[in-house]
């Protein structure tokens, strides 16, 4: 209150109705100075936030060169990863919102699209954004027009640590209520001779890869053949040289993950038509055309991720990426799966069950630019095979010839993916119904998935390790789940119900344990605890098989896609 405020308030108080008319005029000065204040300030700070999102739509969308609209991410590898190999990828906006970006014609139409697109922006980065699990007033992130993702205050991030009590405002309305409440402890399992052989029985059992175009001969058939490359080609790939380490000189199949020598005559380059659909550009004299070994090896090298933490590797979160890729198949409709590429529409990127799958994506989209002939949702394929090996898996049959959808279109419907807190009827109609699976594949893919990496509380909301080895391809996971006492607990970080082992060293989801509750199930948890083989062989395949779902290809081997 000013010196002029007070004396009017004294006046008004002592003097009678007369003496507040004296103060009348100074009444209304102030009152429209308020007014006015009011007003400016609104303007000034509603003109703000105008300014900021009209800059958005300037500087933050683009057009692409198939004139989809699409829109500068940035903000994952800047928080999490490697801040300093950050690139922007690109990731369309959904066609149903696209022409609320477009220039509007009149006022309403302007202010109508600022705020729809504020409200996308919102929805995108900041409600979706997995850190939200944690409680979003301690660990917020606002959108800055200048194409940066500002963290207010960074979150003391350990994923393996349990120590971090922050208490979590997200809960999946209506799942987490199902799971049922009681502590499961299997009985102890003990193998015996007996038992080995009982099992060993079963391996004529082989999953059954109906629908599944002929995996195997690939790249010697006479559609692969190989091909010598020019000297000067290859050698003009600098970039890709640089990246590789002992080249192979005997490399004849695009698994082994090593490159061929370019100076030897059995260089690899199969004959494969591919095609890049809407694609302005031909990409038959890339100098990389063709060359999946040399694909293979630059995925390979994206897999040690030294900031990636807490496990410095991207392979387990690879792994998961193409599982995702072709997990939203459905056999009854044949939409969905790998081919089309669908995953790079932000429709289907942004399911939940995907979160946590932006690192792989931005870093296969890094190689794709080395790359430019290969479709999508070959890489996208191609990069779980890669990762497989890489980390001491099986060989996975894959085959290439996949094309990209232009647009979001064939993206299938989200909500596909599994869901971890559900019970085995779930995975059986997901695996079953949808996917196409029988039990066996079934547990051979779960296994063979949950038995590297972990659960992150940044992305699922859970926590922990499968293994003990959580980085090494084996059958620790059949083991472990058989031989451990579960038990039902909380992720400190999150308030998401999971299985504790008794040390709470080790953790298994809902659906890991209904392996064990479903006798189907359970049957080949335990041959595969006791048979490294024959789950191995019987992972390939059956990823193998996840790889060509929905894929139908012309005699050549090209998908056949409608569009
Ligand atoms: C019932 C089916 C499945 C459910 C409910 C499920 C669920 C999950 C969840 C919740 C996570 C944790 C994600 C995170 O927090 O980072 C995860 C991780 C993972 N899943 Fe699955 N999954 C299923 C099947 C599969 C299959 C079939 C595979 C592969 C063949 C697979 C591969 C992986 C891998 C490799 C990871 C570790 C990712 C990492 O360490 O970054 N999953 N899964």
């Amino acid at each position: 209150m000013d010196a002029a405020e007070t004396c009017y308030m004294a006046a008004a108080k002592s003097t009678s109705s007369l003496g507040r008319l004296m103060f009348l005029p100074y009444s209304y000065i102030q009152t429209t100075l308020q007014t006015l204040r009011y007003i400016t300030m609104n303007i000034l700070s509603y003109g703000r936030l105008y300014v900021v999102y009209y800059w958005n739509f300037l500087h933050v969308m683009k057009e692409s060169e198939n004139d989809k609209l699409t829109f500068q991410e940035t903000y994952h590898q800047r928080v999490f990863n490697n801040k300093h190999r950050i690139r922007n990828v690109s990731l369309p906006v959904a066609p149903d919102v696209k022409k609320y970006f477009d220039p509007p014609t009149n006022l309403t139409e302007y202010f109508e699209r600022m705020w729809f697109r504020t409200d996308y922006f919102y929805d995108r980065y900041i409600i979706n954004y997995p850190v939200n699990f944690f409680n979003g007033s301690v660990n917020s992130y606002v959108y800055n027009p200048s194409q940066t993702y500002v963290q207010i205050e960074k979150p003391e991030y350990s994923p393996r640590s349990n120590s971090n009590s922050i208490k979590s405002s997200h809960s999946f309305p209506g799942i987490a209520d199902e799971i049922p409440k009681i502590d499961f402890v299997p009985k102890p399992y003990v193998i015996t001779e007996s038992l080995k052989k009982k099992r060993v029985i079963t391996t004529d059992n082989k999953p059954s890869i109906s629908g599944c175009p002929v995996l195997s001969g690939l790249f010697s058939d006479s559609t692969c053949n190989e091909q010598e490359k020019d000297k000067e080609d290859i050698s003009s790939i600098t970039d890709l040289k640089s990246n590789i380490v002992e080249p192979k000189k005997d490399t004849n199949e695009i698994t082994s993950l090593s490159p061929s020598d370019s100076s030897t005559k059995n260089n690899i380059f199969y004959k494969i038509k591919i095609r890049r659909r809407n694609s302005k550009n031909d990409y038959t004299n890339h100098p990389t055309y063709g060359r999946y070994d040399l694909l293979a090896q630059a995925i390979k090298n994206m897999i040690p991720q030294p900031n990636y933490l807490p496990e410095q590797t991207i392979g387990p979160n690879m792994i998961r990426f193409t599982w995702h890729c072709c997990a939203c198949y459905d056999k009854v409709t044949g939409t969905g799966g790998s081919s089309g590429g669908t995953m790079r529409f932000a429709q289907e990127f942004n399911d939940l069950g995907n979160t946590g799958l932006t690192t792989t994506k931005s870093y296969l989209d890094q190689v794709h630019e080395n790359f430019p002939w290969v479709s999508f949702a070959d890489l996208y394929s191609f990069a779980g095979c890669v990762a497989i090996e890489a980390i001491g898996g099986p060989k996975i049959q894959w085959r290439p010839g996949r094309t990209d959808c232009p647009d979001a279109k064939k993206v299938p419907p989200m909500g596909r993916l599994p869901v971890a807190t559900k019970d085995y009827k779930h995975i059986q109609k997901v695996f079953y119904d949808r996917l196409g699976f029988n039990a066996q594949e079934t547990v051979a893919l779960i296994g063979g998935g949950h038995g590297i990496g972990g659960c992150h509380a940044r992305y699922s909301g859970f926590n922990g390790i499968w293994t003990k080895s959580p980085f090494k391809w084996d059958n620790d996971f059949f083991k472990v789940l058989l031989n451990e006492n579960w038990s039902l607990g909380t992720v400190p970080e999150t308030g998401i119900e999971q299985y504790y082992n008794n040390d709470k060293s080790l953790m298994m989801l809902n659906t890991d344990i209904e392996l064990l509750r479903c006798p189907e199930f359970k049957n080949w948890v335990e041959i595969y605890a006791v048979n490294d083989d024959l789950f191995n062989e019987h992972f390939a395949l059956a990823f193998a098989k996840l790889l060509e779902l929905g894929v139908i290809r012309d005699e050549d081997g090209i998908q056949r896609v409608k569009i």
